[in-house]
This record gives C-alpha cells, sequence and structure tokens, in this order.
C-alpha cells in the first residue's frame, strides 16, 4: 500500500464548515492519508495548496474563474463538482428538469414532480386562468434557490386572498397529500441513504375550505441534528409508522440523477402521494447538503474521499487529462467528475451500531 498522503482542500461558508468539518471527520481521514485543509478565501486559490483534490460549495464567477484557473495549473487535480452542474439547482424549475429524462429500470413504484408553474410578475399570479391547471392548496417556492434563508421561505396558499403577499418570481407548486413525511434521500457518489423527516401536515378538503389566506414556513424539516438523532423524534412525528420506499427504486432513482446531474454531492426530497400509493414525487434536490445528519457521514465521506484522491469508483482524472494529451479540453469537462461505474448493490448498514430503522443504505 502506497504511503503517500493526499489533500483535500475545502472552499465551504463558515456555517457549512461548522457542521461539515468535524473533528471526527478530519482525524477519519488523516487516518486514512488524506489531509482535509482549509482553502483560504481571502488569497488566489492557484496561491494554494497543492491539493489533490478540491470540495466546495461557493458560488459566483470570481470562485468558477478561480477553479478554472486552479486547474490550469494543476492538470492532475479534481474539483468535486463542477460549478455549472451546481448551477442548474439554483433555480427551481431547472432543478427538476432533469427528473423528466430519468429512465428507471425497477418498477415498483411511478415518480416525477408535482404540477407546477413558475410565475415572474403580480399580473399572471392574479390570473386564474393562467395557472388553472394547479388546484388549491399550493406551495409558493422562490423562483432562486441559492442558499440563502429568503430562498428557503415558502408559503402554503390556501385560496385566492392567499396570493397577495406573494413576490414573484415564485414557482407555484400543487401541493400533495403526503401522510406529513418526507424522504430524504442522500447521496455520496456510489453511496445513497434515504433518511425520513417531518412534513407538512396533509391538507384535507373540508380543513381546505376552513383555511383563510396562506400560511408562511421555512425549512420544515430541518430541525438540529440532535433532536433528530434522538429517538424521541420518530415516536414524536409518528416516522416509525411510515414505511420506506422501496430500497432499489430510490438507488435507480438517485443513480440515475446523479448520472444526468453529473454530480457526486447532492440529496433529493421525495414525498409519497397519498392518493396513489406508490407514486413518488421529488420536489427539491440540494447541492452538498447537511451529511453531518446521516449516522456515520465520517465513514461515509472518507471513503468517498478515498476513491477521489485513490482515481477509483469514478472516472476522475481521465476525462480532464489535459496533460497527457497536450490538449485543452472543455471547462465542464474538467471540472466535472464523472461517474462511468455503476455498482447497484444493496448493502446493509454495517457502520451504525444504533440499528436506525428508519434509514436504509443503497448503493449505486
Ligand atoms: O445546514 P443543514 O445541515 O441543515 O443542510 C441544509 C440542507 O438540509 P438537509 O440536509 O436537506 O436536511 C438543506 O436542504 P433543504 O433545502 O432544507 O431540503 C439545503 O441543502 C441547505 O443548503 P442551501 O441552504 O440550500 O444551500 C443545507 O444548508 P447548508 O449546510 O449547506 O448551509
Ligand atoms: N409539492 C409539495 N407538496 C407537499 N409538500 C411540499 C411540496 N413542496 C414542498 N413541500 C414541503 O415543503 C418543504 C420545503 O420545500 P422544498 O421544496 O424542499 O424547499 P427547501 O429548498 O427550502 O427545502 C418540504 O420539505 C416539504 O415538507
Ligand atoms: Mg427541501
Ligand atoms: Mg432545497
Amino acid at each position: 500500500m502506497s504511503s503517500r498522503r493526499f489533500a483535500i482542500g475545502y472552499a465551504l461558508a463558515q456555517k457549512k464548515q461548522k457542521s461539515f468539518i468535524q473533528e471526527s471527520l478530519v482525524s477519519l481521514c488523516r487516518e486514512r492519508g488524506i489531509d482535509l485543509v482549509k482553502i483560504d478565501q481571502e488569497r488566489p486559490l492557484v496561491d494554494q495548496g497543492p491539493f489533490d483534490c478540491v470540495l466546495h460549495k461557493l458560488y459566483g464567477d470570481d470562485w468558477k474563474g478561480q477553479l478554472v484557473d486552479f486547474l490550469a495549473k494543476n492538470p492532475n487535480a479534481v474539483v468535486i463538482d463542477s460549478p455549472d452542474a451546481i448551477e442548474r439547482l439554483h433555480n427551481r424549475i431547472s432543478m427538476l428538469q432533469v427528473v423528466s429524462e430519468l429512465k428507471i429500470e425497477d418498477q415498483s413504484g411511478t415518480f416525477g414532480i408535482p404540477k407546477q408553474i413558475v410565475i415572474y410578475d403580480k399580473e399572471t399570479l392574479f390570473d386564474r386562468q393562467a395557472w388553472e391547471f394547479l388546484k388549491y392548496p399550493v406551495i409558493a417556492k422562490p423562483l432562486v434557490a441559492d442558499g440563502t434563508a429568503k430562498s428557503h421561505k415558502m408559503a402554503l396558499v390556501f385560496n385566492h386572498d392567499g396570493l397577495n403577499k406573494l413576490k414573484p418570481p415564485i414557482v407555484l407548486q400543487e401541493f400533495v397529500n403526503h401522510g406529513g413525511v418526507i424522504f430524504k434521500v442522500y447521496v455520496v457518489g456510489e453511496y445513497v441513504k434515504c433518511a425520513k423527516r417531518k412534513s407538512l401536515p396533509d391538507v384535507s378538503e373540508e380543513k381546505l375550505k376552513t383555511l383563510e389566506g396562506s400560511l408562511s414556513f421555512s425549512q420544515v424539516s430541518n430541525l438540529a441534528t440532535h433532536e433528530k438523532n434522538d429517538d424521541k423524534y420518530y415516536k414524536l412525528m409518528q416516522l416509525d409508522d411510515t414505511e420506506m420506499p422501496p430500497q432499489n427504486f430510490i438507488s435507480d432513482i438517485a443513480r440515475g440523477l446523479r448520472g444526468l446531474m453529473k454530480l457526486n454531492l447532492f440529496n433529493f426530497d421525495v414525498i409519497r402521494d397519498t392518493r396513489i400509493g406508490n407514486r413518488y414525487l421529488i420536489i427539491d434536490i440540494n447541492y452538498f447538503p447537511g451529511y453531518a445528519k446521516m449516522p456515520c457521514y465520517e465513514t461515509v465521506l472518507t471513503d468517498f474521499f478515498w476513491d477521489v484522491v485513490q482515481k477509483k469508483g469514478c472516472a476522475v482524472g481521465r476525462s480532464f487529462s489535459a496533460g497527457e494529451s497536450g490538449e485543452q479540453v472543455g471547462l465542464d469537462s474538467r471540472l466535472t467528475l464523472s461517474c462511468e461505474k455503476e455498482v447497484r448493490k444493496i448493502v446493509s448498514n454495517t457502520c451504525c451500531s444504533d440499528g436506525e430503522e428508519n434509514e436504509s443504505v443503497v448503493q449505486v
């Protein structure tokens, strides 16, 4: 076994750094020969390193340019993931477009997205005919999903009166009753983990008649980590009784999304339509989500980093080995850690001693 050490530079917002770069992760990586090194965002990336790999959740043209410069100087380095691929997730319409391209083998369920429309102005918002195919209640979501608190502010709209507070550009999406439970599917390269979380309660036809205007909410599934890891959380939220989606089905969707979006680090939110038992709707896809909420996230992420630096598991480096051929290659292919190997293996979660029955682990 080689004793070479590897360096992974990370560029993350303060909050993300705090939640993700925990000592437990840093030390596990260190034991495996991988040093996690903070990138100084005050200095040009090209002046830092050497890094075998850059891990990031920063946006904007300046950062994108820095990554390009960095790769030009370090042709053998890898960037997880491509800014262009990540950018698609910053708009709630383009984010879900990829679902229509998905083809999966497993037939144990059907999938799609809720009916929705993008509204750019008040005139269209109040023109009920423009979106008559949507039934109340509808959820109004900011079109932009750029990680700001504002981009998570939503409203559940029960009738025409509830439209007054809305500020386009927004996506109006039909609210689908789903038993108050959402499935969050975390993807880390080939690894997939599905977890249950609390969601908005169902709204019956009778209840809808009595509800006034709208209800504002934000990040309903996002309680503090310690609350979620607590057994009481599942009991309190009655999550215990909710059946998980079929594992193969979820792994097929995860694999398909990963391949189409060319992303390695993301999660997606899925709800099960209570009207049609095995119909699943994808409502949200997030880049580099809160992995620290996954039990054993340290092991999962360290294994992934190991595969990346060892150039295993994914076709790292091959598509952007400009050094070998001397050719100039496009930005996207050089920034993309593409995934060619498709291992479809369901594994049981052996790394956790707490035996969480509410979660499933799948590799795609
Ligand atoms: O902060 P956390 O750990 O709750 O993670 C957030 C995610 O929560 P989740 O893992 O899905 O439960 C959260 O997911 P949701 O959008 O709430 O489904 C986002 O991914 C959020 O990132 P951003 O604000 O969209 O850039 C994530 O926030 P950042 O950590 O990236 O700021
Ligand atoms: N179409 C929908 N039907 C029912 N509930 C929904 C729908 N869309 C969103 N939700 C609920 O609202 C929450 C926030 O919506 P989401 O699109 O995931 O935004 P965010 O990016 O802020 O997480 C979801 O976790 C879910 O509880
Ligand atoms: Mg969400
Ligand atoms: Mg989101």
